[in-house]
């Protein structure tokens, strides 16, 4: 993986939970990955996979195990005060005082910020305008997750960190936090996103890796990841024919196939190829291929593919 330019380097990070000396839990075992300047890049895993534990490392909010990370050239645990100010950081919990109204809030938070947006435009930017008078304890979740967000945004940082930044949110705010975070993006910010929203990742990111039992299972462009799936084609066989009249089907690439009711569905790595077979040998039959659907994997079904290959164990 690319070193060098990377505004987040991560090499051989280790996180164990635990006393020291004690056998203790390792999340995090072995991550190496870097993100470069102005890219999005999505950590995604089953509940427990070590998203939340690799994420705090790279904010510097605990010290690894072993391994090394880089924030913006620096060390994020032990250099805090040259990154901090430069990152903005969106955590799972936002956690504020429930009796101060949301520009309270802002305006508390711009205090310790430097170089704080004016309040109206950081609440602008999640469409929070309306609601800077009520108080936290009276907004919805998806609301507070929103004024989460504002904050992280606050101080204009070069790094995003973003945990599940969406989780609450309705479609449309979910779509306008996107439209957000695309625009930061193609402004230069560079972003770490965890989410457990498929479609999110497979919408915004540049690249992604998934986590499971702590290691990085799978990485790459979205396109790279669920290229490595099988395609499926599914059709119903017609009248009088059967799958055995087709042309031999590892001929036409198909790994897998399955028959039911008279409804077929192949598997392929190599989708023209093997629809290009089908439809000739329909066509030389003068049969159609009623229901005929060719589709390439989604993510989703990549990331149950690999995220769901073993149940989470401990202790290894
Ligand atoms: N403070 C802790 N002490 C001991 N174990 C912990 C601690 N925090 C997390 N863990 C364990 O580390 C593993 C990874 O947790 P982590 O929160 O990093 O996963 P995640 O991928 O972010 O999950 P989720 O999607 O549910 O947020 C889990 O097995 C969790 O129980």
């Amino acid at each position: 993986m690319d070193v060098g330019d990377g505004v987040i380097e991560v090499s051989e990070l280790r996180r164990r939970y635990g006393q020291p000396g004690a056998e203790g839990f390792e999340a995090v075992r072995d991550v190496s990955f870097s993100v470069r300047r102005g890219e999005l890049f999505a950590l995604l895993g089953t509940n427990g996979a070590g998203k939340t534990s690799t994420v705090e490392l790279l904010e510097g909010l605990a010290r690894p195990t072993g391994g090394r990370v880089r924030v913006l050239g620096h060390d994020p645990y032990e250099e805090r005060g040259a990154v901090r100010p430069r990152m903005g950081v969106m955590l799972q919990e936002g956690g504020f005082p429930s009796d101060l109204t949301v520009a309270e809030t802002v305006r508390m938070w711009a205090g310790c910020t430097t170089g704080a947006r004016p309040v109206g435009e950081a609440l602008g930017l999640v469409g929070l305008e309306a609601r800077r008078d009520v108080r936290i304890k009276q907004l919805s979740g998806g609301e507070r997750r929103r004024l989460d967000l504002a904050l992280a945004l606050l101080g204009r940082p070069e790094v995003l960190f973003l945990d599940e930044p969406t989780t609450g949110l309705d479609p449309e705010a979910r779509h306008t936090t996107w439209e957000l975070v695309r625009r930061l993006r193609d402004e230069g910010t560079t972003v770490l996103l965890t989410t457990h929203y498929l479609e999110e990742a497979e919408s915004l990111a540049d690249r992604l890796a998934i986590m499971r039992e702590g290691r990085i299972v799978a990485s790459g462009t979205p396109g790279q990841v669920i290229g490595a799936y099988p395609a499926r084609i599914r059709f119903a066989m017609p009248t009088g024919w059967f799958v055995g009249d087709l042309p031999p089907l590892d001929a036409l690439g198909v790994l897998r196939h399955q028959e039911s009711d008279g409804r077929v569905e192949l598997q392929t790595t190599e989708l023209q190829r093997t629809l290009t077979g089908l439809l000739f040998w329909a066509r030389d039959k003068d049969v159609e291929l009623e229901g005929l659907d060719a589709r390439t994997a989604s993510l989703e079904e990549a990331f149950l593919a690999i995220a769901g290959a073993s149940a989470p164990g401990r202790g290894e």
